[in-house]
């Protein structure tokens, strides 16, 4: 099946297509969603940062409009990626979230790390440039590991003060220079809950753009320990059956994912596909 949507480094030069204008308060909607003609969308009074050719949807190339500062278009509001990936079409999401992701870096990148000088887009490259160092900056990409430990019926939830209230989720943590996968996954569990597993399983991967996580998934089994919450990152976490379980994350997350395929084994229903 041909995908739907396709990333590409398109020439802003070329006139037409789709656009999406994305500020720091999230992109503009209208009640036909995030998608606008590019040439009308251009001239709308929007404060134009950058402008990035970033695929083809359809077949149709999409360009995003990056801005500077939210501004009143009649007819339309502003909407939070979060808050489109719980309702919105998935195809779309994934236009958004990859729009964001190439939004975020290009802005963080204007300036040279190593000089400070003015960078460049690169043509038919995602890339930045800075010429007086002839260095390449590269959208970045930031490995996270993220475990549903079980325990026969019982599975490892807890909660980060940053969560919804009441929601319980599997453990996760960024990937630190010189660690494997396994590796991260392994301190992640011990530093956040001090438990020791076994038998790590990968599931599977899921692009997150808040800001840019790559989150890698895992199964692993109970070693040993005794629930210890790290403090400030874990603010509880418990055992829970899977006939009593909390209220969980939103069902497009992998962390989702990981409990609803361990759930359905225990129970010996179908197992779910985890969104592209
Ligand atoms: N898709 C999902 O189902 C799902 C579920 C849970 C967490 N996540 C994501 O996984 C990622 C990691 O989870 P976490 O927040 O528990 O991480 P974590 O346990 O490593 O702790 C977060 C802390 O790590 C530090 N940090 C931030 N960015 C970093 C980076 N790029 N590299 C190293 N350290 C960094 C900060 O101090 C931050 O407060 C987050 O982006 C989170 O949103 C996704
Ligand atoms: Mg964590
Ligand atoms: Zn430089």
């Amino acid at each position: 099946m041909i995908p739907r949507w396709t990333t590409a480094v398109l020439d802003t030069d070329q006139p037409g297509g789709w656009a999406v204008a994305r500020s720091p308060e999230g992109f503009l909607f209208d009640d036909n969603g995030a998608l606008f003609p590019r040439e009308w969308l251009k001239r709308q009074d929007l404060s134009i940062l950058a402008e990035h050719g970033i695929g083809h949807l359809d077949g149709e190339p999409v360009y995003l409009l990056e801005l500077r500062s939210q501004s009143e278009v009649p007819g339309c509001n502003w909407k939070g990626l979060r808050a489109f990936m719980l309702e919105g079409d998935h195809t779309v999401y994934k236009v958004l979230g990859y729009a964001a992701q190439i939004g975020t870096w290009a802005r963080e990148h204007r300036f040279c790390g190593n000089c400070g000088q003015a960078t460049h887009q690169v043509v038919r490259e995602r890339a930045m440039y800075c010429e007086p160092c002839d260095l390449r900056y590269y959208p970045r990409i930031s490995p996270s590991m993220i475990v549903l430990v079980t325990r026969g019926d019982e599975i490892l939830l807890g909660r980060s003060p940053r969560f919804v209230p009441g929601v319980y989720s599997t453990l996760a943590g960024f990937a630190e220079p010189g660690e494997s996968a396994e590796d991260c996954l392994i301190r992640e569990v011990r530093e956040e809950v001090s438990i020791e597993v076994r038998n790590i399983q990968y599931m599977g991967s899921q692009c997150w753009p808040f800001p840019h996580s790559m989150m890698l998934g895992f199964h692993a089994e109970y070693a040993s320990g005794e629930i210890v919450c790290q403090e400030d990152e874990i603010e509880d976490a418990q055992w829970f059956n899977v006939h009593a379980l909390p209220p969980l994350p939103a069902s497009r997350s992998i962390a989702r994912y990981l409990i609803d395929v361990y759930v359905a084994r225990r129970l010996g229903h179908a197992e779910p596909v985890l969104p592209g």
